[in-house]
């Protein structure tokens, strides 16, 4: 318990984040014109080394040139254990656009981390007198990330978002997977001969979602690799929805779809939040902090969680 009130996170749709090579100028278009809520353009992983001077060319000039609507267009930069991090912080910085909104910071692993790109982008936005303020998103990736999600979620007023990357956070804690996200085959229990399969990434979703509930930022959830397996997606999208994660990413336009439709709370689970509210005011009226919906307790704490459902609801319907 505490005497704090939680804050809450931006007010924006943040179901699905669309992600591309600047190294495939090719893509953006048809990013634009997709029904991804959250553009992440890259200059990290995506793009081979030879090709970061060119990938960061074409998305300076992409942020002017291509109509993005009204979506929030986010650069994902290198990460700070490479010699390329400063020059796309100040590239970025000094040359792209206002249509620039998020610079989002991969391997993460402490708040000091964010803290550098903070410093770097406060000089150049103050020194080219940019009004628009930049804001930030994390990634999660690495055994130190995890172990520090807490002071990184606090690091920086300009943090809204994080999301856990399962391929570095994959590596980096050793696990014996090639596998993006997902199912993993050798992570179950066994009662009875039979095979029950586990959630490797349940520990770290629950952890960044704790943590960003915490400091009023959004919990995202990073990718999924096997973008050939729909209901694999699904079942993980599912998964991070009910821990309390607001959106995933998407490496291919087939997962656009499934994420929107996911992070959309349904009609039956709206009637349902609404029809709790109703029932919780009708026993308020009556003194009673506690009654039945459909033969199942509901209290106060009911409100609250059906609250979260309705709001979601009414912000994808007003964005
Ligand atoms: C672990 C991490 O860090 S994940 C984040 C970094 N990774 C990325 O950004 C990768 C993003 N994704 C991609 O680069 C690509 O989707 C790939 C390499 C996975 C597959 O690319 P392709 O072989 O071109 O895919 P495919 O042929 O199935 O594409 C189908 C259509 O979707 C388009 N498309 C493919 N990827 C994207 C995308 N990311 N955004 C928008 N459109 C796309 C293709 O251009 C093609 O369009 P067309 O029908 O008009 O020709
Ligand atoms: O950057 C994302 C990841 O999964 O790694
Ligand atoms: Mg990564």
């Amino acid at each position: 318990m505490s005497f704090r009130i939680q804050p809450t996170a931006p007010a924006r749709p943040n179901r699905c984040q669309l992600f591309g090579p600047g190294s495939r100028p090719a893509l953006f278009e048809k990013m634009a014109a997709s029904a991804a809520d959250v553009i992440n353009l890259d200059l990290e992983d995506s793009v081979a080394p030879a090709d970061k001077d060119i990938a960061r060319a074409n998305i300076i000039a992409a942020i002017s040139d291509v109509d993005w609507g009204s979506k929030l267009l986010s650069v994902r930069i290198n990460s700070l254990d490479t010699p390329y991090w400063y020059r796309d912080v100040v590239d970025l910085l000094e040359q792209a656009g206002d249509r620039l909104d998020q610079i989002m910071i991969p391997k993460v692993g402490c708040a000091a981390d964010v803290y550098a790109v903070d410093a770097l982008v406060s000089a150049i936005e103050a020194a080219k007198g940019r009004s628009k303020r930049i804001s930030f998103e994390v990634i999660i990736e690495s055994a130190a990330g995890l172990s520090h999600v807490e002071e990184i979620a606090a690091s920086s007023p300009r943090l809204q978002a994080m999301s856990l990357g399962a391929a570095d956070f994959a590596a980096s804690m050793g696990m014996q997977t090639t596998g993006i996200g997902g199912t993993q085959e050798n992570y179950y229990m066994l009662r009875d001969g039979v095979q029950h399969w586990s959630d490797p990434w349940h520990w770290a979703q629950a952890a960044i979602v704790a943590a960003c509930r915490t400091h009023g930022i959004l919990p995202v959830d990073g990718p999924f690799g096997d973008f050939s397996d729909d209901e694999g997606y699904r079942a993980q999208a599912r998964r991070s929805a009910t821990l309390g994660m607001v959106g995933k990413w998407a490496i291919h336009p087939k997962q656009i779809g499934i994420a929107n439709e996911v992070f959309t709370p349904s009609e039956a689970q709206v009637a349902e939040a609404r029809e709790i509210l109703a029932a919780m005011d009708a026993a308020n009226t009556k003194g009673e902090g506690a009654t039945v919906y459909k033969g199942r307790l509901v209290d106060i704490a009911s409100i609250k969680q059906a609250q979260v459902i309705v709001r979601q609801s009414e912000l994808i319907q007003g964005a």
